[in-house]
């Protein structure tokens, strides 16, 4: 390892160490003082409104018993013709399949191993205490839903082992259910808390009215905390996903039905140093199915811990008054025209201010997030430098981040940046003073283009595993990105075109980077706000422009988006082309993966995170939600999607000009 202690202690940036004091080391205590004491001690947390204690049974039955239930269940029986009975039988099996069995003396168990293997793993769990507080307080006020962000498995075991660290409700939280098939684990899970929800419901009546009104009476009668995953899966890419919408629907119900009188909403954001399954994930983005979640999978996975993942924060979100936040934005008198009981339709606005509470979440997850000095060096790595230059550039950075709003996880130790590639040794290294990517087998990358389909995959997984830890950090650097190419790439400085060009590129993106809707000429006055604050644009009432000593951030700004164009200049080429007509997701996914394969051969491409997955199924909803693609309704299973060529080869243009296709400063890098 080549290391540059000089260039790391230079600080420009002015960050003030003291302001890490907010998080407290919940391994700290644990390694002082004994696990099986931590299980085992009094746990006596204070629930919502000192809620009486309702069993994992009353609870069901309560659902069953449900006047709403009663109602769907005799609509579904009419509909099919079944007996009511019969369908009360599905209902009460579908409960079953569902529930939770939350036993407190699991929860000891799990604590004591998750000890265990919590210290073997990470160095620190910091978590902010201050959060925690404001977190036991709103348990008493109101019912609570908990919504981290989700990059890995690691999330769930760790936010209920810090509540019950901390004597917090255990939550309750929605799993999908192919956790549930795991042998044993599946009913650990289920005693801990889980409840399993399938994936896809589509349009099966019965199991929507189950899930909700079991969701619904958990909120109302304050039963637990609940907790679930808005983004619905782990992000591949360690970006937000875009919401989804069906538990955040449910979770609100109760509220817009006024049942209670608030809800609060807690976004938690979970960040790693590094992610245990970054290798995994990054082999599903180039197709490599997800193995199947299963024990012997588990057990065989016991290698993870001979790893060191170095630090994880949890932090503890401000909790959101639903009731604040949707003044003004639903009338909730809709919902006195019908019995409470009936099943209704939320209309429009509230389908609009649901979506708009999953995006604020997500959002404000993201700028409680921690960045890592390796989120910041992965920013740099993959434009090309050498050690020197990377730390140099990555001390600059981090003044940038941190004048952008990010919160940075940069402990004093001099030898800092050297830590954090040490840590990823598994994917890069220093060698003769030049970054390099480590690939597997072959050694440093750039002796030479690959040759090779394989070889072109080697690079990508190790491309996509770098690009995920900058990911983590784009949403601070987003808008400004976004601005700093739309003052490139229009002609003249007039505030209206810039703007207009900054639009396109935000609607464009938005499957890929979560903008808030309706918000897109705030986001525009945030960008300039920042980029005048560096002295990387000047602004008037008419003009934007960009000064010669502001290019250098411009330059680095832009480049951070180049791979996400050039992946999306390869779908719409692979879309524009003569015999791509009628298609599916399925075989559209693969055919791009190919002609990306190709075009990198040929050295005509240089951007490897074309070949992920995530991104061209971004393109695909961001070509659906624009008119490009349209969904061909037939009585098929799969979805037929329809090419609008010409609709496809304008967005490509008014992306294409002025930007080049491919990456300007590929991933280096040199053999000296
Ligand atoms: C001390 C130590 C302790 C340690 C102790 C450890 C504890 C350890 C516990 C383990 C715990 C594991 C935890 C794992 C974590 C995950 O497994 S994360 C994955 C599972 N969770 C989630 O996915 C939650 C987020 N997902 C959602 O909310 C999804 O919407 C749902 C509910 C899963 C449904 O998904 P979907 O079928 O794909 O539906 P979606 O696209 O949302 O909506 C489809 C349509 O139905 C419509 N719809 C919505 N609601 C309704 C309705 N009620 N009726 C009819 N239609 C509806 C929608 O409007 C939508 O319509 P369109 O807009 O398409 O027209
Ligand atoms: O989210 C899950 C449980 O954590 C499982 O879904 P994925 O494996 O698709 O991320």
């Amino acid at each position: 390892m080549c290391l540059s202690v000089l260039y790391e202690c230079e600080d420009p940036s002015g960050y003030r160490p003291e302001e890490e004091k907010e998080f407290m080391d919940i391994l700290e205590e644990r390694r002082r003082s004994s696990d099986l004491g931590h299980a085992l001690r009094t746990f006596t947390p204070s629930p919502y409104k000192g809620a009486p204690p309702l069993s994992a049974g009353a609870l069901n039955r309560k659902v069953l018993e449900s006047q709403y239930l009663r109602y769907i269940t005799k609509e579904v029986a009419m509909e099919t013709g079944e007996s009511v009975d019969l369908v009360r039988e599905e209902a009460s099996g579908i409960l079953e399949e569902m529930s939770q069995n939350l036993q407190l003396g699991f929860i000891r168990l799990l604590g004591f191993t998750l000890s265990k293997v919590f210290k073997r793993l990470f160095s620190h769990i910091n978590v902010n205490q201050e959060g925690l507080n404001r977190l036991q307080q709103a348990i008493q006020e109101s019912p609570v839903i908990l919504m981290p962000n989700h990059r890995s498995y690691v999330d769930f075991l760790v936010l209920s082992y810090i509540l019950f660290t901390y004597d917090l409700p255990i939550p309750v939280i929605a799993a999908g259910i192919p956790l549930m098939d795991m042998k044993m684990v599946g009913e650990i899970l289920r005693r801990s808390g889980a409840f399993f929800i399938r994936r896809a419901i589509g349009s099966d009546k019965l199991y929507w009215a189950v899930l909700s009104e079991y969701v619904k009476t958990i909120v109302r009668t304050g039963y637990a905390p609940v907790e679930f995953y808005v983004e619905g899966l782990r992000s591949r890419t360690l970006k937000s996903l875009t919401p989804k919408l069906g538990m955040m629907h449910m979770v609100l119900e109760p509220f817009f039905k006024g049942e209670v009188y608030d809800i609060k909403l807690v976004p938690i954001s979970i960040s790693y140093d590094r992610v245990l399954e970054e290798s995994l994930l990054a082999h599903e983005l180039l197709g490599v199915p997800k193995p199947r979640e299963t024990t012997m999978g588990l057990l065989k996975a016991r290698r993870v811990l001979e790893e060191d993942y170095g630090s994880m924060h949890v932090y503890f979100g401000m909790p959101l008054s639903v009731r604040q936040l949707t003044k003004g934005r639903v009338d909730r008198c809709e919902y006195n025209l019908l019995p409470r009981d009936l099943p209704q339709r939320p209309s429009v606005e509230t389908q609009e201010c649901v979506s708009w509470l999953a995006q604020q979440v997500i959002r404000v997850q993201e700028q409680n997030s921690i960045l890592s000095p390796w989120s910041l060096m992965a920013c740099l790595v993959l434009q090309g430098l050498s050690w020197e230059l990377l730390t140099q550039k990555t001390l600059r950075l981090k003044g940038l981040a941190i004048s952008f709003g990010a919160r940075l996880d940069w402990p004093g130790r001099c030898t800092v940046m050297a830590s954090s590639m040490a840590l990823h040794r598994s994917v890069i290294r220093c060698h003769r003073g030049r970054v390099t990517l480590l690939e597997e087998e072959e050694g440093p990358v750039g002796a030479g283009p690959f040759t090779t389909e394989e070889g072109v995959v080697r690079r990508a997984r190790a491309v996509l595993m770098v690009a995920a830890y900058r990911n983590q950090a784009l949403h601070v650097f987003i808008r400004p990105a976004m601005l700093a190419l739309a003052v490139h790439t229009t002609q003249g400085s007039r505030r209206e075109d810039i703007y207009s060009s900054f639009r396109f590129l935000l609607d464009l993106f938005s499957n890929d980077f979560i903008f808030i809707t309706g918000r897109s000429s705030q986001d525009f006055e945030e960008a300039c706000s920042l980029l005048r604050k560096c002295g990387a644009v000047q602004t008037s009432q008419q003009e934007v422009t960009s000064p010669e000593e502001g290019q250098s951030t411009t330059s680095f700004l832009r480049a951070l988006l180049q791979p996400f164009i050039d992946a999306y200049q390869v779908v719409f080429s692979h879309l524009c082309v003569e015999d791509v007509a009628v298609f599916t997701e399925r075989q559209m996914v693969p055919a791009v993966r190919s002609l990306a394969t190709k075009l990198l051969l040929s050295g005509e491409l240089k951007s490897y995170e074309a070949l992920s997955s995530d991104t061209q199924k971004n393109v695909l909803s961001a070509l659906l939600r624009l008119g490009a693609v349209t969904r061909l309704r037939t009585g098929f299973c799969v979805l037929l999607l329809i090419a609008n060529k010409p609709a496809i080869r304008r967005l490509a243009d008014t992306l294409g000009k002025n930007v080049e296709m491919t990456c300007p400063t590929p991933f280096i890098i040199s053999n000296e």
